[in-house]
């Protein structure tokens, strides 16, 4: 296929959501992610059987018509034995050398084992910044578009060797979930070495959960660390999130094991479904709620709660009570209420050092005593991310200092309709 005769055609308009499991079976547009416990074991890089397997299942949906794009883990597990490192590194550049390395493996044997049924794979390494700037967002977009136009199955990662613990996604799970909203896919399938989510980690007897609907289904599930396997990076914790962040943009997601993939597929009964509700949401938004390092705290009064969660209202310096963590305009915050939950996260328009002049003080009072450059709202309605959980008082607040790299929000956020157009890849 040259490109004159490659299908130039825009990608058929978004079909209806996928209402059940089964409707995997005629999704026309999936993204599949494979965790590294799936794919490596430590001792011996890349598992040939695998990811032979994993590639024949999706090199077979392939030619039956269906668009598919993987995100696979495991370029720093494939890294390490050629490095002669025994284990997974903890320093950072260890682990972006190990990625270098291994991502050039994981590559050769996908192309090889997808070529054998005669389909072409292609490499997308992705930063955050890629899909968080409008410019990028849409190169992105466009080049995954016509990849699949001319049939091809883009293998995409975490761009590792650039990325570092500020700006990198930390997992591939909420990696995946941000590719699924990107391409407009159909569904979301995340394999790992276990095939469904437990009330408990598996290996106590725990029982599997077969549908979330929502945030309530979660309120007893208790997640363990990350598998036994010992390689991966997100645990179940990240599915669960990377799950949500889909199903609240409209895309269901499925949570199984690799073994299931075929099954999956094929829409059987297998692993945890999580109904895709809410509308398709901006991903600079979502990666407010989901992905950004949250540098600080703004601690707000009752009033300034309801006009942010209920009301959709920017944050005016009046409502805020106080400030912890130390952040510069344009940092990601978190917005508490009084009882210390988060509500909402947002983009702030004052540093940490200029907002205790500001407290509590009207937009008049503080253009007259301190200029027109504070009129400005703290938080810009435009710039802020509901966590939905605000009506059972929001989520339990993490002081910026226990803030865990790569944090994110509760699985439970949502987005503030915002009033201007001002997103991305709406
Ligand atoms: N509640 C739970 N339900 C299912 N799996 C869980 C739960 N809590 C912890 N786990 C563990 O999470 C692991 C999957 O995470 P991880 O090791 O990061 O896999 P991957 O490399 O595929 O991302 C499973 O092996 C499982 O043991
Ligand atoms: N970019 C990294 C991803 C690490 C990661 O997210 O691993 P996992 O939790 O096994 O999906 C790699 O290829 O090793």
């Amino acid at each position: 296929m040259t490109e004159n005769t490659a299908s130039l055609t825009t990608v058929p308009a978004p079909k209806r959501p996928l209402r059940s499991r089964s409707g995997l079976a005629r999704a026309q547009r999936i993204v599949v992610k494979v965790g590294s416990s799936s794919l490596t074991t430590v001792a011996g890089g890349i598992s040939d059987e695998a990811l032979t397997g994993l590639a024949d299942v999706l090199a077979a949906r392939r030619t039956a018509g269906t668009e598919i794009i993987l995100v696979s883990s495991g370029a720093i597990s494939a890294g390490l034995a050629p490095l002669g490192l025994a284990k997974r590194p903890t320093q950072l550049s260890s682990q972006q050398a190990a990625a270098s390395v291994g991502q050039g493996l994981l590559m050769a044997r996908y192309t090889e084992a997808f070529g054998r049924h005669g389909v072409t794979v292609s490499q997308v390494l992705l930063t955050v910044e890629d899909l968080m700037r409008r410019t990028t967002h849409a190169n992105a977009n466009r080049a995954m578009e016509r990849l699949l136009n001319f049939g091809v199955v883009p293998i995409v990662n975490e761009n590792d060797t650039v990325a570092s613990h500020e700006i990198r996604f930390g997992d591939n799970d909420r990696l995946a979930a941000l590719v699924a909203h990107l391409v407009k896919a159909d569904a979301l399938i995340l394999l790992s070495d276990v095939d469904a989510l437990y009330d408990g980690p598996p290996s106590e007897g725990a029982v599997r959960i077969p549908q979330v609907t929502g945030m309530q289904d979660l309120e007893d599930v208790r997640i363990g660390k990350v598998g036994k396997a010992g390689v991966g990076t997100g645990g179940m914790a990240t599915k669960v999130e990377a799950a949500t962040i889909s199903a609240q943009s409209g895309i269901p997601a499925l949570v199984t094991s690799t073994a299931n993939a075929a099954a999956a597929l094929a829409g059987e009964d297998v692993g945890t479904w999580f109904v895709g509700r809410g509308r398709r949401q901006p991903v600079r938004l979502l990666w407010l709620a989901h992905v950004a390092r949250i540098q600080g705290t703004l601690v707000v009064d009752d009033g300034a709660a309801k006009a942010v969660a209920d009301r959709r209202r920017s944050l005016l310096a009046a409502g805020i009570t106080s400030v912890k963590g130390h952040f510069e305009p344009g940092d990601p915050v978190a917005i508490s209420n009084l009882t210390g939950n988060v509500i909402a996260h947002g983009l702030t328009n004052y540093a940490s050092d200029e907002l205790p002049q500001m407290l509590g003080r009207s937009t008049r009072e503080l253009s007259k005593n301190l200029g027109r450059s504070f009129e400005r709202a703290v938080v810009h309605v435009n710039d802020l991310v509901i966590l939905q959980d605000h009506k059972s008082g929001g989520v339990p607040a993490e002081t910026p200092a226990e803030t865990p790299s790569g944090a994110s929000a509760a699985p439970g956020s949502s987005v503030a309709s915002p009033e201007s157009a001002n997103t991305l890849g709406g």
